[in-house]
């Protein structure tokens, strides 16, 4: 079935949130609708909402509280159709969406990897004993505590800049960045090393661009369907659902990685304690049209492995 397309006059509406990385995966969907319809910029509105993620800087995620601190706006004004799709980062959204929700199509997925950041140091295993790092994400404090206990961490937050200049105010001697987001936005330099999977596990969905969309526009579902990436969809279906039976939020440290080998799928997970002094990780093969079962098969493990208090807050 066909459409009528979206126009100058009657432009698609995109909603993102306005901090760079989001807006540049905001203009990355438009270039993807437009390439995919030929039709021009004009065809599409992009609009920034507000997230009280992004408001509230000088506090760690975690005491903010609740789900969604980057998506309830968006979603909002998607349910109400003030925007057409919302593009989000898959690693910051929740397992579910709200009723009346998909989220089905992703864009081709960047570098999954952490990258190293620092001004003085070249990796991990050049950072002297008891140095400060920098850090807000729950998963890279664990990892890290796990592999250099001797390491002093402070809260990090803010975008990309924010980031340096505390590192240059010397607040921390290095930090970590997804190295999706700095080569989206030109900034790989600032990276000394990208932290191999096998080192430090990346969070589910790293690197990888969501569009969501109302379950009964079916016009927006046909257009997406033009620009959605196959095989990213794979590894997201196995990583999500690795994390939808963990029960995962920003408050939990959990990792996870899927790669394609043809129509073989190999899942990696890991969960820690918050503290980083003990670690739980395994794979899984399996074909790709299991990578949900494969997600969730491996999540049951490594609950059946942790102790009966491995999740401390519970
Ligand atoms: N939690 C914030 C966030 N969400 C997505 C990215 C980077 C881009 C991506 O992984 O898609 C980042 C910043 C970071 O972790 O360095």
């Amino acid at each position: 079935m066909t459409h009528a397309l979206p126009n100058p006059a009657q432009p698609l509406k995109i909603g993102t949130r306005g901090s760079p990385l989001a807006l540049w995966q905001a203009h990355e969907t438009r270039r993807a609708l437009m390439a995919a319809f030929s039709l021009p910029e004009a065809a599409f509105e992009i609009v920034v909402i507000k997230v009280t993620g992004d408001q509230i800087l000088d506090k760690p995620l975690k005491e903010i509280g609740g789900k969604g601190l980057f998506t309830r706006e968006i979603e909002e004004a998607l349910l109400e159709g003030g925007i057409d799709i919302a593009v989000h980062s898959m690693k910051d959204m929740p397992t579910l969406q709200p009723e009346g929700l998909v989220l089905d199509c992703y864009l081709p997925r960047e570098d999954v990897r952490d990258g190293f950041v620092s001004p003085r140091h070249g990796g991990l295993a050049d950072l002297p004993q008891g140095a400060v790092v920098g850090s807000s994400s729950l998963r890279r404090r664990a990892q890290l505590a796990l592999r250099r206990p001797d390491l002093k961490l402070v809260e990090f937050r803010g975008n990309v800049q924010t980031r340096m200049r505390k590192l240059d105010e010397g607040v921390a001697v290095a930090t970590f960045l997804a190295m999706a987001g700095l080569n989206r936005l030109g900034m790989a330099h600032v990276a000394r090393a990208a932290i191999a999977p096998e080192e430090m596990l990346p969070a589910v969905a790293q690197g990888a661009i969501g569009i969501e969309r109302r379950v009964a526009d079916a016009r927006v579902e046909w257009m997406l369907s033009a620009i959605h990436h196959r095989e990213t969809g794979i590894r997201l279906a196995a990583e999500r659902a690795f994390l939808q039976r963990l029960d995962g939020s920003c408050e939990t440290p959990i990792a996870g990685l899927a790669i394609l080998d043809g129509e073989n799928l190999w899942l990696r997970g890991e969960i820690l304690r918050p503290d980083g002094t003990e670690s739980i990780s395994g794979a899984r093969r399996g074909v790709i049209s299991d990578a949900a079962a494969l997600g969730r098969d491996l999540a049951e493990e490594l609950l059946g492995r942790a102790p009966k208090d491995f999740f401390g807050w519970h």
